[in-house]
């Protein structure tokens, strides 16, 4: 099962490797609000069709959420000089599936093939505003990740309030996408401190950014607040190392 396992993995992973690289680099997150074009390079025509990107507002979005969105993906239209006179466009907006293997052209398939009935933590839950909305901007150049997220009646703690395990899951989830912008990561360590509780239903801001590196380690240090910046929740720092995808779907 492994040997088969490897050489389907092995056909694709050249494919998936450089569209992940493509992706990062690639404009296509710029997507305008409500835009009914998403474009997305997951798209392989048949038999799998085209996975949803469940980053986009829905209609469980409260006004603060939509504000923090419409602010963040209007950074995503804005250009700055680069290098050599250059333009760029640093803010983007990370599309989100309910499979990791989905980002990439290849991972449609990959993703039947490993595991068919495997979901991203973040994304099992299907009804709307039960659980985790959200949606992740990464600036490359600053090496920053924000999340903006609202915290559904499913992710209960204390009462009426959202539970550790769950701040624990938004915190891993922006430090590793900001830690995965050059390769594939694991998690070794995630530090918190929980300062005030976080309301069921309520909108948070996630900001992280990269404080070190030391070879295959990123330090990553991250805080949650309210979203005008006035109240922080939680504050955290991360510890993740790289790793060779390879070893980690073939278990070696
Ligand atoms: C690709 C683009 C996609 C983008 C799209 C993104 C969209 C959406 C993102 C969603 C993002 C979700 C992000 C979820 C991320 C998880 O949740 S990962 C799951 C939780 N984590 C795990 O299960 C990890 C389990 N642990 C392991 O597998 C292994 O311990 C590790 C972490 C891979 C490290 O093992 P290793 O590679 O063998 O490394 P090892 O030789 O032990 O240690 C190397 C160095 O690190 C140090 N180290 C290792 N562990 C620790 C530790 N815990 N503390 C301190 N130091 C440590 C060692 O001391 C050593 O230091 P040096 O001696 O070199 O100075």
């Amino acid at each position: 099962m492994t040997r088969g396992l490897g050489r389907v993995f092995s056909g694709f992973k050249r494919l998936v490797t450089l569209s992940v690289m493509w992706s990062m680099k690639h404009p296509m997150y710029s997507v305008p609000l409500r835009s009914p074009s998403v474009r997305s390079m997951a798209v392989l025509p048949l038999p799998f069709g085209k996975p949803k990107d469940l980053s986009l507002p829905n209609a469980t979005w409260g006004p603060e959420m939509m504000q923090l969105y419409e602010h963040y993906n209007s950074l995503c239209k804005v250009e700055v000089e680069a290098e050599g006179g250059q333009k760029k466009v640093p803010w983007k907006r990370i599309p989100g599936y309910n499979r990791l293997l989905k980002y990439a052209t290849g991972g449609v398939y990959l993703s039947k093939m490993i595991q068919s009935k495997a979901r991203l933590f973040t994304r099992n839950i299907r009804e709307p505003g039960a659980a985790f909305e959200y949606a992740l901007f990464i600036n490359s150049e600053e090496e920053k990740c924000v999340g903006i997220w609202q915290v559904g009646h499913l992710l209960e703690g204390p009462p009426g309030h959202v539970h550790g395990g769950a701040i624990a899951t938004i915190i891993d989830t922006v430090t590793g996408c900001l830690a995965s912008l050059s390769g594939a990561v694991m998690t070794a360590n995630l530090n918190i401190n929980y300062r005030s509780p976080i309301q069921l239903g309520n909108t948070v801001v996630v900001e992280s950014i990269v404080d070190k590196r030391e070879g295959r380690k990123k330090f990553i240090s991250c805080k949650v607040t309210s979203p005008d910046g006035t109240k922080l929740h939680t504050e955290a720092t991360a510890l993740f190392l790289s790793i060779d995808i390879n070893q980690l779907l073939l278990g070696r």
